[in-house]
């Protein structure tokens, strides 16, 4: 079932359009992770979704409905990009306000249970003037999931948060979609991204410049596997022969004392490069391979340089 289905949607600024006609699709039960550089159009997408600013053309249903009704605002879930909490209001007391707010004021008890899921259960009744970046980071994925919601937007979840915390939200997010909620989030931190996200969409321009699991985007982008092999001594008369054959099974061959690094288009090749050693009588040690990882295809796509390739 899709939950986010945007046709064409567009945002421009005065006469800058800054989304530029997107199609997307995000299915009950995904972690939806939706990158791109600073400016590329992250909020704005997700602010038109969540009914904080208008299209000015295209359309978008969430749960198969159109428009900012009740009941899409009750199931969906959304962390302010920054937070602005009122200073006088203790953490609880800014929940439970909230929550009353919308309409369904959240107890004591969910509070604080919510409060602890994001590690801020010592700093409840501490006022949120007081709160660090950080703190308030927290206290904003709190509001997002204070009620309940299926869909939560989390923008930059994890900025600015400490090691410790940014693993805790990490098992919280794992533990929402355990729960089968959806989640959409934009990050820069694509290492979060590719250990956490179900799927990822990559901006460039304002439009989606390539979507897919972690699986199909490496399949965009060829020569991305990494081989690097530890072995033993190359006998002098088959020094040639072994580094012509491995020349054949890869591309930007390196070879050091004791171990090469070649990067191969496909898996096929690394049993010929072994069968190459094999055949020259030179022990193998320890083999290392090394798919493309998601900042090397962020990074490939923004600028058309691919970092892993060997000299
Ligand atoms: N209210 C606004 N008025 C005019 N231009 C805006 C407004 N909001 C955003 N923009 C511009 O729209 C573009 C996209 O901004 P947006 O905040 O969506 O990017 P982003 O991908 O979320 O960036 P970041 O990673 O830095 O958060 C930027 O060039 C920004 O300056």
């Amino acid at each position: 079932m899709n939950i986010i289905n945007t046709k064409q949607l567009f945002k421009k600024y005065g006469s800058v359009p800054v989304v530029k006609g997107i199609d997307l699709t995000v299915k009950k039960g995904e972690i939806f992770g939706f990158l791109g550089r600073n400016g590329a159009g992250k909020s704005t997408f997700i602010n038109m979704l969540t009914g904080i600013i208008h299209p000015s053309a295209g359309s978008f249903s969430l749960f198969g409905m159109t428009g900012p009704t009740d009941e899409v605002k009750r199931r969906i879930g959304v962390m302010p990009d920054y937070s602005s909490f009122e200073s006088s209001l203790t953490a609880m007391g800014y929940l439970r306000f909230l929550s009353e707010l919308s309409g369904n004021k959240a107890s004591k008890e969910k509070c604080l249970s919510v409060l602890k899921k994001v590690g801020l259960e010592g700093e409840a009744h501490k006022k949120t003037g007081k709160f660090s970046f950080g703190m308030k980071k927290k206290l904003g994925i709190a509001q997002a999931i204070i009620h309940d919601p299926e869909l939560i937007f989390l923008d930059e979840p994890t900025s600015g948060m400490d090691a410790e915390s940014v693993i805790q939200i990490h098992q919280l997010i794992r533990e929402l979609n355990s729960e089968g909620k959806t989640v959409f989030m934009t990050s820069h931190n694509l290492d979060e991204v590719e250990k956490l996200c179900t799927r990822i969409a990559i901006m460039k321009d304002g439009q989606i410049a390539k979507i897919g699991s972690m699986d199909e985007l490496r399949s965009y982008y060829q020569s991305t596997i990494l081989v690097k092999i530890k072995h033993g001594e190359i006998p002098t008369s088959e020094v040639n022969q072994l580094t012509e054959w491995l020349l054949q099974s890869g591309e930007g061959l390196e070879m050091k004392e004791k171990h090469v690094i070649i990067s191969v288009n496909h898996e096929k090749r690394i049993a010929e490069m072994i069968r190459a050693f094999n055949q020259c009588k030179v022990d193998i040690y320890r083999v290392e391979v090394e798919e493309a990882s998601l900042e090397e295809i962020f990074l490939d796509e923004q600028t058309g340089h691919s970092i892993r390739k060997v000299m």
